[in-house]
């Protein structure tokens, strides 16, 4: 059986499902340019000749494919939301793909266990399927939870009868990603003791399989699991050579222990990057983290039948991105070779994220290679792909705050929060800024009078320079703003606000007998400036906003507290040394253009991506300390910029 489902796939020869079926609709006069093309491009062409072939191939044959993968998850319920049919649709949604779903079972289950569990009638299970496939093309799927010797019996006649339907109406075979869930994180059973045995008569029909460790201990009727890395990787080649499927095998289990499963990767927990990033930082000398390598084993015979489907094509495979050679794989960094068995071994490289936020993890993994092997040229690089998007789901997962067990793992990192807005988050992280500035002897001399009329000379100056660079900044977002709202308010505090700061600034050297002209700017200033342009000369608009915001809000909520200091105090502001600069200070109009930049910032935060989010609060984030650095040089006087 499993001979036959994987020759019917390498006869497809298709990489991306999809492409191949819109190869189906090709007229015959197509098929035969192709055909000529590919014969006479082994003949004469080069290799990269070939693969820009390829893509012209791939780009005619999908031009009336859909705009989505079609992607069928066949699981058990999780009412929690993280793990089971639930943790499928949500994967398959964050990876952009189209899912179906059929249950196998209801199961009454949270972070913290399985209560219980109503099995489908496998006659049930099967109309569920049926209505699926009746309606609906597969272009992929995953199967997890089976629960009983009957539904596997159902699952695996249905997919064998569906692969044949497929194969005899010339349609492409879906990707089938099987994951043999047989226990919970919580460690409860979720399949039968009499079912193991049945469990492995339906894994030959996947392309690959997705054990954890103790799964792997049970398919090859071992005594107990692997407790070495090594050890779960021998076992996974032997199941992948027994099956003749592809077998991902992963490290999780070792990262909840604790334990590292690689021996390059230094032992010490650094400040981990979040995300895809960490997974390809490592290795880099930057950021070391601890390492969670899971490891992808194609047997030979898989090998031999993706290399056969190449050369019968004549190495134009139409429809299709490369498919991984014998020579290709094994010249690839991380890919060990066995003298005897020539199965290959990738090492799919991650981080361990110190959590015991991982209820889920197995099906999410599951359910990305599903909705990601139609989006990728070869398993290797689907397999790459979802590897670093767990590593992201998992490095997020503790801020979701679900459950009081091992929670769900965060879908949606990708995004931005939601539960909290960019203003709340970096309000928060400012926090510590906020108090340093508000207890800084600069503000507490300038408020009791004491503050040297020298040193409050210098910093009204170097907010001169800095004021006047800041409006061009301003200007700057008006151009780059994407709503007309967002334009004319930069334009205008560009143009208002400063001009007006300025001219206030100018009255009071004259009123103190100091000379107004520009003085040299400061090495702090410079720096603060430096900041601001170098985020907007390479960042987006978005982080223009919030490099700029720190200047409106932390300016307008020290103005506010001054305000509140000198009112406890009752200081008499007009005899006050101080007194003008304080009532100017604590002037809450200009409050009207904080809440708009506020607001704007909020806006842009929602609508980007996560990244972008970030990319947004390390802006703001370094402004503010910049302007704690700037209040504070009126007494710690910096170096002058010659
Ligand atoms: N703490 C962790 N840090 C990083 N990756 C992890 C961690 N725990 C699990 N993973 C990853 O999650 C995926 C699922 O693995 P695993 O948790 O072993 O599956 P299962 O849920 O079937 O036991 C794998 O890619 C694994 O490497
Ligand atoms: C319906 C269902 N399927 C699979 C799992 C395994 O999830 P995990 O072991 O990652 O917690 C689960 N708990 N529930």
């Amino acid at each position: 059986m499993a001979q036959a489902s994987q020759d019917s796939q390498a006869s497809s020869s298709s990489s991306y499902s999809l492409s191949a079926s819109a190869a189906s609709s090709e007229s015959c006069a197509d098929r035969a340019d192709s055909a000529t093309a590919a014969s006479f491009a082994s003949a004469h062409l080069d290799e990269a000749t070939r693969t820009v072939l390829r893509y012209q191939a791939h780009a005619d044959a999908t031009a009336d494919a859909p705009t989505r993968a079609r992607v069928l998850s066949i699981e058990g319920s999780d009412p929690i939301g993280g793990a089971g049919t639930m943790a499928d649709m949500k994967a398959f949604t964050a990876h952009g793909v189209f899912g179906y779903a059929a249950m196998t079972c209801v199961c009454a289950q949270n972070t913290q266990g399985v209560t219980d569990i109503v099995n489908m009638e496998p006659a049930f299970l099967r109309a569920q399927l049926d209505s699926v496939a009746d309606d609906g093309r597969i272009d992929s799927m995953k199967i997890g939870m089976l629960g009983t010797s009957q539904i596997v019996d159902c699952v695996r006649d249905w997919l064998q009868a569906l692969l044949d339907d497929y194969a005899r109406r010339g349609l492409p075979r879906p990707w089938v990603v099987i994951d043999p869930v047989m226990y919970a994180k919580s460690g409860d059973s979720l399949l039968t003791p009499d079912a193991e045995e049945e469990l492995r008569t339906i894994l030959p029909l996947a392309d690959i399989i997705t054990p954890n460790v103790p799964e792997l201990a049970a398919l090859v009727h071992a005594d107990a699991a692997p407790t070495t890395w090594d050890g779960a990787v021998l076992m996974a080649r032997r199941v992948a050579e027994e099956l003749g499927v592809i077998v991902y095998a992963k490290a999780g289990m070792f990262a909840l222990s604790g334990a590292e499963n690689s021996d390059d990767s230094p032992a010490v927990a650094g400040p981990a990057p979040a995300g895809a990033d960490a997974a390809r930082t490592r290795g880099t000398g930057a950021n070391p983290a601890p390492a969670c390598d899971d490891a992808l084993i194609i047997p030979a015979a898989v090998l031999d039948r993706l290399a056969d489907a190449e050369k019968a094509t004549g190495g134009i495979v139409v429809n299709s991105a490369p498919a991984p050679t014998r020579t290709d794989l094994a010249s690839r960094p991380g890919t060990a070779a066995d003298a005897d068995t020539a199965t290959r071994v990738i090492t799919l490289p991650g981080r361990r994220v110190a959590t015991v936020n991982v209820h889920g993890t197995g099906d999410s993994l599951s359910a990305s290679l599903a909705a990601l092997r139609p989006q990728y040229a070869s398993w290797e690089e689907t397999a790459r792909a979802a590897k670093d998007w767990m590593t992201g789901a998992i490095a997020a997962a503790d801020g979701l705050h679900v459950g009081h067990g091992h929670g769900p793992i965060d879908f949606m990192w990708m995004a931005p929060p939601t539960a909290r807005t960019f203003t709340d988050d970096y309000w928060t992280q400012v926090r510590g800024v906020r108090e340093r500035i508000r207890e800084m002897p600069f503000i507490q001399r300038m408020l009791d009078g004491t503050l040297d009329l020298l040193d409050f000379s210098f910093y009204l100056h170097q907010d001169d320079l800095y004021l006047t660079d800041y409006s061009s900044l301003l200007a700057l977002a008006s151009v780059r703003a994407d709503t007309l709202h967002d334009r004319t308010f930069f334009a205008h505090a560009a143009a208002g606000g400063v001009d007006a700061e300025v001219s206030f600034h100018g009255q009071w050297f004259v009123e103190h007998g100091f000379s107004p002209e520009p003085q040299t700017m400061s090495t702090v200033t410079a720096a603060y400036i430096g900041h601001e342009h170098r985020v907007a000369d390479s960042g987006s608009y978005a982080q223009l906003a919030a490099v700029v915001m720190p200047c409106f809000w932390l300016y307008g909520a020290i103005g506010l507290d001054i305000m509140k200091q000198a009112a406890d105090r009752r200081l008499d502001l007009d005899s006050h040394p101080y007194g003008a600069w304080i009532r100017q200070y604590s002037d809450t109009s200009f409050n009207t253009s904080v809440a708009r930049e506020l607001a704007v910032c909020n806006r842009l935060a929602r609508e980007g991506s996560r990244a972008n989010y970030d990319a947004m609060m390390d802006a703001a984030l370094i402004s503010s300390e910049h302007e704690y650095l700037f209040f504070n040089q009126g007494i710690d006087r910096p170096a002058l910029v010659r």
